[in-house]
């Protein structure tokens, strides 16, 4: 699902690279645990995942296709179909509700809405019925996103990414402003939604204790040869 290979990538003005990666493989489906030290560059890593930066060096192949041979405007729709994710800040228009932020997710993707058409299931019925799975209640749904608590604001951010079906979902420590029950309810919510199609989950965090959860945990500092 995932590859990437002998990949340098260094900040503008930074006098040393921040990763060098020899090898990284990450299947379909897998539930991959990536933790490190703050500053180690985890966030980094999924910038380019996203293809939202592009290494100097090396490749990174999601689904077959090398990110780097495809222009700037590819990217950005090739994250669009094929890439959800949830931030630490969630990310969401405050002004809009919560099935108005799901639809969000598959407003650039023709691809996301040609998966709900071939799922028979309208935009709007599918962004109720995940916000629905992750505990959002009916009246929660058409209030305003401002009005909600974090852990609810993070279930709609969850339900944003799985919309549309994208192949991978890459969450960035999106449970650092939950208490330790909360966040197992969330991870598990999480997996439940990737069980339904077998989504990929690369899940950040600098808290190595939500490991257990997952499939594989990797340690970014063990498998970057940068040494920071
Ligand atoms: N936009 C940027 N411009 C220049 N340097 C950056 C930028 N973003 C990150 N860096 C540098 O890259 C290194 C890795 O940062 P990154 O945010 O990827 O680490 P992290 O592991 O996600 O940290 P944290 O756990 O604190 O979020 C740091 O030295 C940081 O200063």
């Amino acid at each position: 699902m995932i590859q990437i290979s002998d990949l340098t990538f260094n900040w503008p003005g930074q006098s040393k690279p921040t990763l060098h990666i020899n090898d990284l493989q990450i299947q379909q489906g897998e539930r991959l645990f990536l933790h490190g030290p703050s500053g180690s560059g985890k966030s980094t890593l999924l910038g380019l995942l996203a293809g939202i930066q592009t290494p100097q060096q090396g490749s990174i192949t999601i689904l077959e296709q090398d990110l780097g041979k495809l222009s700037d405007a590819k990217r950005d729709k090739f994250r669009a179909d094929h890439i959800g994710t949830i931030f630490q800040n969630f990310n969401l228009l405050p002004y809009l509700s919560p099935i108005e932020n799901v639809l969000l997710g598959c407003n650039f993707s023709k691809r996301r809405v040609a998966n709900l058409k071939r799922a028979n299931i309208s935009a709007q019925n599918q962004a109720n019925l995940l916000l629905e799975q992750l505990g959002i209640d009916q009246t929660t749904r058409s209030r305003s996103v401002s009005e909600l608590s974090i852990g609810q604001q993070q279930r709609v951010a969850a339900a944003r990414a799985f919309i549309g079906q994208p192949e991978l979902i890459i969450a960035d420590e999106p449970t650092s402003a939950l208490d330790a029950d909360n966040r197992d309810i969330f991870i598990k919510q999480l997996f439940e939604q990737a069980t339904h199609y077998q989504a990929t989950i690369l899940f950040v965090s600098h808290d190595a204790s939500l490991a257990h959860l997952f499939d594989r945990q990797v340690s970014l500092k063990e498998i970057n040869e940068v040494k920071q």
